[in-house]
């Protein structure tokens, strides 16, 4: 079973706007709301490619029935446990006219120890030997920050294996634990090294010495520049495709999905880059959180394999 952790889910409300203006009342051309988070992007990605996912985490307020039944539709597994407090909504900016995406993300509702034993409780029940763990995105505000540490322990004790696609100390806690795959984007792999940003060579550099420590599957996004992708075995360079831009949220989300779907199905090192790539560039060419659909990777597939080259 593949099972998504998503903590701090969201309601993604994204608007389209034709040059924001600070300080003015703006008017939106569009907008569409998502059920996402990380761990639930990944589930729906992977829902696309025919893969089932059970999905976890928190879930609470005036958003949770309508979030409930939207899972439900997607065919996505719902064993979110049920929290006092609200789910947040998070606004995705998309300006046509500037070209850029911003995110508002709100912080989230507290957990209180109940709940949070609760979730314990059934994640010691539920994962099991051979399952695929994606523990993904920030914290709740009152959650300590080592809890994807102890999560990723548990997982490998039962004989899991897991997946981290977090930023800051909650990502720092759980790389003590040698989590199997991560996928930092190349900001949140900086930071994590003390650095403002890094070098391409940098950038192999650490993924290889993160696979010598034990990781087994470093992949690093770098957003329009494409993406790096270590293992035991190999390291390749993804150089970026050129797609028409329509939102970037959760394209990092989308190459998760690919690197499970590709550990599931037992690809090569370098077939896993190329299908994370058009996953990728997929999910950027897709509206809002919206996941891209299996047809949308096909078409990126050929492009992505000509622009994988392994590095020496
Ligand atoms: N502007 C772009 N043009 C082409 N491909 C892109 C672009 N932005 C992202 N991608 C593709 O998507 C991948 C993931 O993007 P990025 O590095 O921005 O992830 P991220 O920061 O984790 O995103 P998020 O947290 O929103 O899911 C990139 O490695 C690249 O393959
Ligand atoms: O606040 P976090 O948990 O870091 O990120 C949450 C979020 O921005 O991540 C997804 C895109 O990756 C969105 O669906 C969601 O709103």
């Amino acid at each position: 079973m593949i099972i998504t952790v998503t903590l701090n889910p969201a309601m993604d409300k994204t608007m389209v706007i034709d040059g924001i203006e600070i300080g003015e009342v703006n008017r939106a051309d569009s907008i569409r709301n998502d059920i996402g988070g990380k761990g639930i992007n990944v589930s729906k990605v992977l829902k696309s490619f025919g893969t089932d996912t059970l999905a976890t985490g928190f879930l609470g307020g005036m958003i949770e029935e309508p979030f409930r039944k939207e899972l439900n539709r997607m065919g996505i597994k719902d064993q979110f446990i049920s929290i006092q407090g609200n789910t947040r909504t998070n606004i995705k900016l998309v300006d046509r006219k500037n070209e850029t995406n911003t995110d508002i993300n709100e912080p989230g509702p507290l957990i209180s120890g109940g709940e949070i034993e609760k979730f314990i409780g059934f994640y010691k029940e539920t994962v099991k030997k051979g399952d695929i763990v994606v523990l993904a995105g920030g914290l709740p505000p009152n959650i300590s920050q080592d809890l994807y540490g102890r999560l990723t322990r548990m997982a490998k004790d039962k004989g899991a294996l897991v997946v981290i696609d977090a930023e800051g100390e909650p990502l720092k806690h759980a790389l003590v634990e040698l989590p199997d795959m991560i996928k930092p984007n190349e900001k949140e792999l900086a930071s994590y090294l003390g650095k403002a940003v890094l070098t391409e060579e940098e950038i192999v550099q650490a993924a290889r010495s993160l696979v010598e420590k034990g990781i087994q599957k470093v992949l690093v996004s770098r957003g329009e520049k494409g993406s790096i992708f270590a293992t035991e075995r190999s390291v390749f360079m993804g150089i970026g495709l050129e797609v028409e831009v329509k939102s970037t949220v959760g394209a990092g989300d989308s190459m998760v999905a690919a690197l499970v779907f590709a550990e599931k199905e037992k690809l090569s090192d370098s077939e896993t880059l190329a299908l994370a790539q058009a996953t990728g560039a997929a999910a950027v060419a897709t509206e809002g959180t919206e996941a891209c659909t299996r047809e949308d990777v096909e078409r990126y597939l050929a492009d992505a394999r000509e622009k994988i080259k392994e590095v020496r």
